[in-house]
């Protein structure tokens, strides 16, 4: 069943557009993952979607349907309804989802108080509990300032603050980016965790094919603003038809690790 479904979105910069004419379709609890070089248009598309689009600058035609409610057009006041309960992000630069001197649990208070009217405790309970989620020691977290954490823990509680009110859709664009190659991993398997527990669609942004290649249902890879390519994985990894996709594949960096060589295998290093 379709959660989500882009159809023939363009997205203008001064009449010019840089998105252009995509289709895509993200089912309830999927896994789907938007790839392609940088500057073909994945964050642009993604920032349609949740409405944080500056629309002074950007304009989007066409139409973005959200449990089959166009939302293409929606005002800020009428998406700030949705995001964070429906449709949550974690953005690659998680420093900005926190105010630095404002503790971690007021933050995730306030999230949950503009969305739910609840207790006090109630709403203490549900942010513990996406501490705990996203495995960080919940109340030392939660009575910490943004700039106590690492930057992995810091993704987490963005991870926790985005999931807490059980969206339907979160929007991961390039979550891991600034981590490093160990932090970026264990992010993702908590991603993966949530996305089980919580029943969510992933919309996963990245240039990494080997994440996407991990964990995805569907892949749709983008060029110059245009969907090139989509459709599961097995058929987008194991019998891509676009050249671009063929290129995409051919670049990634296999690491084939010997773990007792055999006399050929030593022949041959
Ligand atoms: N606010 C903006 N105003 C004008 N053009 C923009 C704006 N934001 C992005 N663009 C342009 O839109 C195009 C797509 O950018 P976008 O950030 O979506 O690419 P991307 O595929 O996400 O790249 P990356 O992987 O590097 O993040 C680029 O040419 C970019 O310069």
């Amino acid at each position: 069943m379709s959660l989500l479904t882009v159809h023939q979105l363009y997205i203008y910069f001064r009449n010019k557009p840089i998105v252009k004419n995509i289709d895509f379709t993200v089912r309830h609890g999927e896994w789907f993952s938007l790839i392609g070089e940088s500057g073909s248009g994945k964050s642009i598309t993604a920032s349609a979607i949740g409405g944080l689009l500056p629309k002074e600058m950007l304009i989007a035609a066409g139409h973005i349907l959200f449990d089959y409610k166009d939302i293409t057009h929606l005002s800020n006041k009428e998406f700030q309804k949705i995001r964070g309960k429906e449709i949550s992000y974690v953005f690659q630069d998680y420093q900005s989802s926190f105010t630095p001197f404002i503790k971690i649990g007021k933050q995730l208070d306030e999230m949950i108080q503009a969305h739910c009217s609840l207790t006090k405790k109630e709403r203490r309970e549900i942010a513990f509990q996406a501490l705990e989620d996203v495995q960080l020691p919940a109340k030392r977290v939660y009575d910490s300032y943004p700039f106590q954490l690492s930057g992995g823990q810091l993704q987490r509680a963005s991870i926790a603050m985005a999931i807490m009110l059980k969206p339907k859709l979160l929007i991961a664009d390039e979550p891991t980016t600034a981590l490093d190659s160990i932090t970026a991993a264990h992010v993702l398997e908590v991603i993966a965790n949530i996305k089980e527990k919580i029943n969510c669609a992933i919309l996963f942004i990245t240039h990494d094919l080997r994440m996407a290649r991990k964990y995805s249902n569907t892949i749709a890879v983008m060029k110059q603003g245009k969907i090139v390519e989509v459709g599961t994985k097995e058929s987008v990894i194991y019998h891509p038809s676009h050249p671009y996709t063929k290129r995409l594949l051919s670049a990634v960096p296999t690491i084939k690790r010997i773990t007792s060589p055999t006399k050929r295998d030593l022949i041959l290093q």
